[in-house]
């Protein structure tokens, strides 16, 4: 069996908009990625850091949560929007590193009040890149949703037919109120987070040790 503190401890982030904030954060834990990790042109996965202890992986946002999930990667950062709708037992995300912030919200057309039809409805779709948390929260409201899985550009299923409503991420507004829709609930609100492998955790003193360093920063934060 490999030595565990022989080989460095994986680092998943996302490629998406949470990686300029997150950068300045991993970089007060310790987490500093070689010069190539900022080099557009380089099209490597996978960066040396300036400790030799770790190793940086940049993948898809949902994709961070399962390398870690599945201990291909043993920390990463998250949205807490990602986190519940995987729902992984194996993910621990100990630490609210309090960037990232928006909101997961229904959403439907502003123009003909109820054209997406009442919530008693025997059929409504919703278009979402969330079809679990989307089931989970309709199903709790005693709705049966029947979820159309998008990944991008939600905001034109309703015009264009595909559905009557959407669930995506809110944060200024801007995008729904461009595309002729209005916020009716709000799901969840979210924000990024450290998660472990909770294997990695308990057998690795490492991903221990840089957990603390996470949660210390962010307390130091907050006061
Ligand atoms: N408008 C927003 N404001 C703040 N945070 C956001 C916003 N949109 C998304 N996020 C956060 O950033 C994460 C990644 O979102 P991003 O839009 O970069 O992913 P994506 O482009 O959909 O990813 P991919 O290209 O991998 O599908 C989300 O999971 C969420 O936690
Ligand atoms: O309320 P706003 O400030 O307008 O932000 C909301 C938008 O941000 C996210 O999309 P993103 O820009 O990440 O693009 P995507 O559709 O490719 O995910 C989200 O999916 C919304 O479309």
């Amino acid at each position: 069996m490999t030595d565990p503190v022989s080989r460095p401890l994986t680092f998943a982030v996302p490629k998406g908009r949470i990686l300029d904030e997150a950068l300045p954060v991993m970089a007060r834990a310790g987490v500093v990625p070689e010069s190539a990790f900022h080099d557009k042109a380089d099209r490597s996965l996978s960066f040396n850091c300036e400790d030799p202890a770790l190793r940086l992986i940049r993948v898809r946002a949902f994709d961070v949560a399962t390398f870690v999930a599945f201990g291909a990667a043993d920390v990463g950062i998250v949205g807490s929007d990602v986190i519940e709708e995987f729902n992984y037992s194996e993910l621990y995300a100990p630490v609210d590193l309090d960037i990232g912030h928006c909101r997961l919200s229904v959403a439907e057309p502003v123009e003909g009040a109820g054209a997406a039809g009442p919530y008693n409805a025997s059929h409504l779709r919703v278009a979402t890149k969330y079809p679990g948390i989307t089931k989970r929260w309709f199903e709790a409201a005693g709705v049966q949703a029947e979820c159309i899985k998008l990944n991008g550009a939600m905001e034109l299923a309703p015009s264009l037919g595909l559905s009557g409503r959407i669930v995506d991420l809110v944060s200024t507004g801007k995008t729904l109120a461009q595309n002729g829709l209005k916020e009716t609930q709000v799901i969840m609100q979210v924000s990024a987070r450290l998660i472990v492998n909770r294997v990695a955790l308990k057998t690795d003193p490492r991903v221990a040790a840089l957990v603390e360093r996470f949660r210390a920063n962010a307390e130091k934060e907050a006061a």
